[in-house]
């Protein structure tokens, strides 16, 4: 059986810890992430309100570290760029270090801080209804307003509204249509052609939101495979998910989402699904597999962002192929076996509707059940079509061999043209080394195919052994020429 389900308190933790491209592990509260403070000049301001709060006299401290047992801080507060709302665009300009000093129009008769967390409606001070804040204070004072009320952002849309009334649209109103409309694609200048021509993508009604940064609305709850993404169409399905070609708003490239059809409510299951997403991961970039993007937990399902190819060599969809080209698909997927296997890493479901061509490369894909060759990782058999006797008899010692098998089963059936039965004679055969006849192939293929399918695993050749095998002379030639 295949995996995936993980529940709460599991969820939220795997969701804080997240490693950055260069290797860094930053801890996230919510989506703010601490290393932006690290690198903005708002850690300063950070610090000097902790320090501010200090100062204040004990029994302030009591009442303040009773109030926040409950207090949650507003996003607004951390004020990191890249989650920004609408309404909180001229506080994170306050929060630039080169506007520290410089006033703002009006200041305003601010004098006693109340305590309460949260403004209710009618609580609005008037004043400052009509007047700015100097930037400086508005900053220090928003910083430790943020402190103590929990919610203000209803009070702040009303100030917003007010301020702006004289414009023909409100600053809030923008902000609303943008929430509900997806933000706009953006075209990549570097593309030679435009990707998706035809689509009303890129611009005309959406346009009205620009000027907001497409992953905001993603900041405040909504989807954010909708707010980064445009759908396209669906490409493929599995057993588990289903994977769509989108477009990225923001790049304006073509992508491969899939995503898992049931909801992961288990933290077993979510761990499990997330396996696949941290075996790419840590494979990182090769010509033979399937590139990773990024990855994200969204109502309870494991959405994985994917280098596109163009499609799968399932026999299900598609006309056989020359030998040429499978011997050309075996040579590229045993050197992407061979990367893995170098790595520590079983595939453990290798097989034609895993194999994906891009350009006239072939690529390994669908990671969900890679583990470990050292079997500290739990080991779910692929599709049982293509396993080898030793994993249907639960002997796991050898599991890069597994790859192995399953490429030659694979292989045999990408030659043979049609697709395996689910069960029968066919595979029984199969699994004891008894591989029939394939009229119009060499003996040399079909002998290599006889070692790949041994019985036995440690008769198997390994993938760098295979690579080697002078059946591929022709491939690599060709392959070195390109
Ligand atoms: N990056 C991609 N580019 C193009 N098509 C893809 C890509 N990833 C997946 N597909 C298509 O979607 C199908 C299903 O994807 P995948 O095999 O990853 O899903 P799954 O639910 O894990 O499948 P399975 O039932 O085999 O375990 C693939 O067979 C392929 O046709
Ligand atoms: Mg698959």
């Amino acid at each position: 059986m295949k995996r995936k389900n993980f529940s709460g308190s599991e969820m939220q933790a795997a969701n804080a810890m997240t490693v950055s491209p260069t290797g860094h592990l930053t801890e996230q509260i919510g989506q703010v992430t601490l290393l932006a403070f690290q690198e903005t000049p708002s850690v300063s301001r950070f610090q000097k309100l902790m320090d501010d709060r200090d100062l204040l006299s004990s029994s302030d401290i009591n009442i303040a570290a009773d109030e926040e047992k409950d207090c949650i801080l507003s996003q607004d507060f951390f004020c990191t760029p890249d989650y920004i709302t609408p309404d909180g665009q001229l506080i994170s300009n306050c929060f630039d270090s080169n506007k520290d000093n410089v006033p703002c129009p009006k200041s305003p008769e601010k004098s006693k801080i109340s305590r309460s967390k949260r403004y209710r409606q009618e609580e609005v001070p008037h004043d400052i209804l009509d007047t700015v804040l100097p930037c400086h204070q508005q900053n220090e004072d928003h910083a430790t307003d943020s402190l103590e009320y929990e919610d203000d952002r209803l009070g702040k849309t009303l100030i917003d509204e007010v301020t702006q009334k004289k414009k023909y649209v409100s600053q809030s109103a923008v902000a609303l249509r943008c929430r509900v409309m997806p933000p706009p694609c953006i075209k990549n200048p570097y593309l030679s052609e435009t990707v998706m021509q035809d689509l009303d993508i890129f611009g005309n009604q959406r346009s009205k939101c620009t000027g907001f940064f497409p992953s905001v609305t993603g900041g405040d709850g909504g989807s954010r495979y909708r707010t980064d993404f445009h759908e396209i169409e669906q490409i493929g399905f599995g057993n588990f998910s289903r994977v769509f070609k989108v477009l990225k708003r923001i790049d304006g490239c073509l992508y491969a989402v899939k995503y898992s059809i049931r909801q992961l409510h288990q933290n077993t299951e979510r761990r499990r699904a997330l396996m696949e997403v941290q075996a790419l991961a840590a494979l990182g970039s090769h010509e033979n597999i399937v590139g990773y993007y990024s990855s994200w937990f969204e109502n309870e399902q494991l959405y994985i962002q994917m280098e596109l190819c163009d499609r799968s060599l399932s026999l299900h969809t598609n006309p056989p192929m020359s030998t040429e080209k499978v011997l050309a698909a075996m040579y590229q997927i045993a050197k992407a076996l061979q990367f893995m296997h170098e790595r520590g890493i079983a595939h453990l479901d290798v097989k034609p509707d895993n194999i994906y061509m891009k350009n006239g490369v072939y690529k390994l894909g669908d990671f969900g059940f890679a583990t470990l060759l050292n079997r500290t990782l739990p080991v779910d058999e692929g599709d049982a079509r293509y396993m080898p006797p030793e994993i249907l008899n639960e002997n796991y010692e050898y599991l890069d061999k597994v790859d192995i098998f399953s490429l030659g089963v694979a292989v045999y059936e990408l030659l043979k043209g049609s697709p395996l039965p689910d069960s029968g004679t066919q595979l029984l055969n199969l699994r004891e080394g008894k591989i029939p006849l394939l009229p119009g192939h060499s003996m040399q293929l079909q002998n290599l195919l006889k070692m790949m399918l041994d019985p036995v695993p440690v008769r198997r050749p390994s993938a760098k052994k295979l690579l080697e095998n002078p059946i591929f002379d022709r491939v690599r030639r060709s392959n070195t020429s390109t």
